[in-house]
């Protein structure tokens, strides 16, 4: 099994994508998180960039990594600035780590029009600066700027500024496209004539402006390389790098190589969320492998097929990156999603074809009105506990009313009154909000507290409101979904009206009575 070297530069090149701007500390974390899960090198930052980067590499000196090596990046030295001057090699060697990583120029083009210089002072840039941090002691990873472009353009000088930094002592040579802008087949040639004429270890850097930066570098390990770079997430410059999230598992999976070790690759899904969190970047949904819909099944048929064998629509197994297996109700159900979903759910329901049938011509009217129980699985189990498993419901609506004010020169002011019976008692309360829909959320803890001291613990931490029909204006019907959490778990319910108070007040009751019925609190008949 071929060994692909993994190497990670979410703290540079990630941090170059728009909305990312980790701390200090946040970069230690994730660091420390891709040692701990076999990563070969790690690419810290820029030194000579900001005092962040620096502090980064001051941090991350004071642990002893298990598996990966820092690499402190920059650029080769300024045009005809002596390498023992340039303030940008100089901060290299004072990251005190013992692998550099330095950019170049390939492409004629942006060294005549970008550098501003002669492309004889560009190779000996190159070879100057590679040999200088060789002659410190340092391993030294060359990344050939706009190869791709450089070679279309130029190929006797682009191959020259790989020689350049192979004379220099360079230990891996890494083919960049930087713009993003090749294609697998033509980039996989130029990958296997400069294997024909470099004889050091070759790396690939991907752009994905063309939505290719995955297939590049595959195209790129067949054709030869074996040091391949990329970010978690595919964060990065424009529209990001390689997504590591899928290059090492279709590398380990599907081409038998050998990257991160196989129970790391069972944590990838984890790696990719946690990276997410730090990042303060929402997940995508949509990534393949790590994604919370990369095995999520919606269509009937496809159901029906994965309760026969979940390979008729699932290309790997979803344990093998640590992500799991989801099956989703809506309006293009089958029989089959709720049988699975009575499975995933532990309900053990006496249910003839017949009831399973309407309750699921139900589910479709209900989607029809614009219910959405995708992303409310409390209101789903809900509305099957209260269809077939002798629910209770932990309290009841007598009436409620909710005031608001507006006065001139005074914040607006919000009010719910609300009068509930919960067994055989009634109570009746009031609160404030800095909204109606805050007001009521608060009057309706107010009035259970007593009696579920567990509500305390829940929290609202989502509210979406979607108007369903634009058309309509303010009488449009809106839907409401509410995400609640309680420290272990997480659920989401739904409400629909015309009203929006209304269609809040069904989410908000789903969300306490699921809270309650996950935490003991709701309860069953006596059947
Ligand atoms: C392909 C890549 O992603 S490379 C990484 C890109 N990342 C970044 O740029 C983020 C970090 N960058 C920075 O903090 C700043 O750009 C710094 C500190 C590096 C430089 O800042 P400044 O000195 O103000 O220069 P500025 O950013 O305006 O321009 C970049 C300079 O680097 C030079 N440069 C670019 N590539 C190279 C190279 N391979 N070798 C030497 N110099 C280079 C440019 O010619 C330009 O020089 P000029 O100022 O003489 O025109
Ligand atoms: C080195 C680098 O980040 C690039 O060429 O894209």
């Amino acid at each position: 099994m071929a060994v692909v070297e993994i190497y990670d530069t979410t703290l540079r090149d990630g941090s170059q994508g728009e909305g990312i701007s980790f701390s200090a500390g946040d970069k230690v974390k994730i660091a420390l998180k891709l040692d701990q899960l076999g990563f070969h090198y790690i690419e810290g930052g820029w030194p000579g960039s900001n005092p962040k980067d620096m502090d980064f590499f001051r941090r991350i000196g004071s642990h002893r990594l298990q598996n990966a090596r820092v690499t402190a990046f920059g650029s080769t030295r300024r045009p005809g600035v002596p390498v023992e001057t340039d303030v940008n090699i100089q901060s290299i060697v004072s990251a005190g780590v013992s692998v550099a990583t330095l950019f170049g120029k390939s492409w004629d083009f942006h060294v005549l029009g970008a550098l501003g210089t002669t492309l004889e002072e560009n190779l000996a840039m190159i070879q100057e600066s590679v040999a200088y941090l060789k002659g410190r002691g340092m391993m030294v990873i060359y990344d050939a700027e706009h190869f791709f472009d450089g070679f279309k353009a130029n190929p006797e000088y682009a191959l020259a500024t790989l020689q350049a930094a192979v004379r220099g002592g360079a230990d891996r040579v890494v083919l960049c496209d930087t713009n993003g802008g090749s294609l697998p087949g033509e980039l996989a040639a130029v990958v296997r004539r400069v294997a024909g004429e470099v004889r050091v270890p070759l790396g690939i850097h991907c752009h994905n402006d063309g939505e290719l930066a995955v297939a590049n570098t595959l195209a790129a390990v067949e054709a030869g390389v074996t040091h391949v770079q990329g970010t978690i997430n595919g964060y990065g410059e424009r529209c990001g790098n390689a997504n590591l999230c899928s290059v090492i598992p279709n590398l380990a999976l599907k081409c038998g190589h050998a990257t991160i070790p196989r129970e790391s690759l069972a944590q990838l899904t984890e790696l990719s969320r946690y990276v997410s969190e730090l990042a303060n970047m929402h997940p995508a949904n949509h990534q393949p492998f790590v994604g919370a819909s990369a095995f999520a099944h919606k269509g009937g048929v496809h159901v029906s097929a994965i309760l026969k064998d979940a390979r008729t629509y699932e290309h790997i197994d979803p344990a093998l990156v640590g992500n799991r297996r989801r099956v989703l109700v809506s309006e293009l159900s089958g029989l089959s999603n709720l049988l699975y979903k009575y499975q995933e759910l532990n309900l053990d329901l006496d249910t003839s074809k017949e009831e399973n049938r309407r309750l699921l011509e139900e589910i479709k009217e209900l989607e029809h009105q614009g219910y959405q129980f995708e992303g409310a699985e409390g209101s789903f189990e809900l509305l099957l506990r209260r269809a077939y498993d002798h629910y209770r419901e932990p309290f009841k609506l007598e009436s409620l009313r909710i005031i608001i004010e507006l006065k001139e020169n005074s914040p607006v002011y919000s009010e719910a009154i609300i009068k509930l019976t919960v067994g055989d008692q009634v109570v009746h309360t009031a609160a404030e909000g800095n909204g109606p829909v805050n007001a009521l959320d608060n009057a309706l803890r107010k009035a259970l507290e007593g009696f579920y001291p567990e509500i305390r613990r829940m929290q609202l931490t989502d509210y979406k409101v979607r108007v369903l029909d634009e058309k309509d204006g303010t009488g449009a019907v809106v839907r409401v979904l509410i995400e609640t959490g309680d420290g272990e778990r997480s659920w989401g319910t739904v409400g629909v009206s015309p009203n929006i108070i209304e269609a809040s007040w069904q989410a908000l009751v789903d969300s306490i009575a699921y809270g309650l019925l996950k935490n003991g609190g709701g309860s069953k008949e006596r059947p």
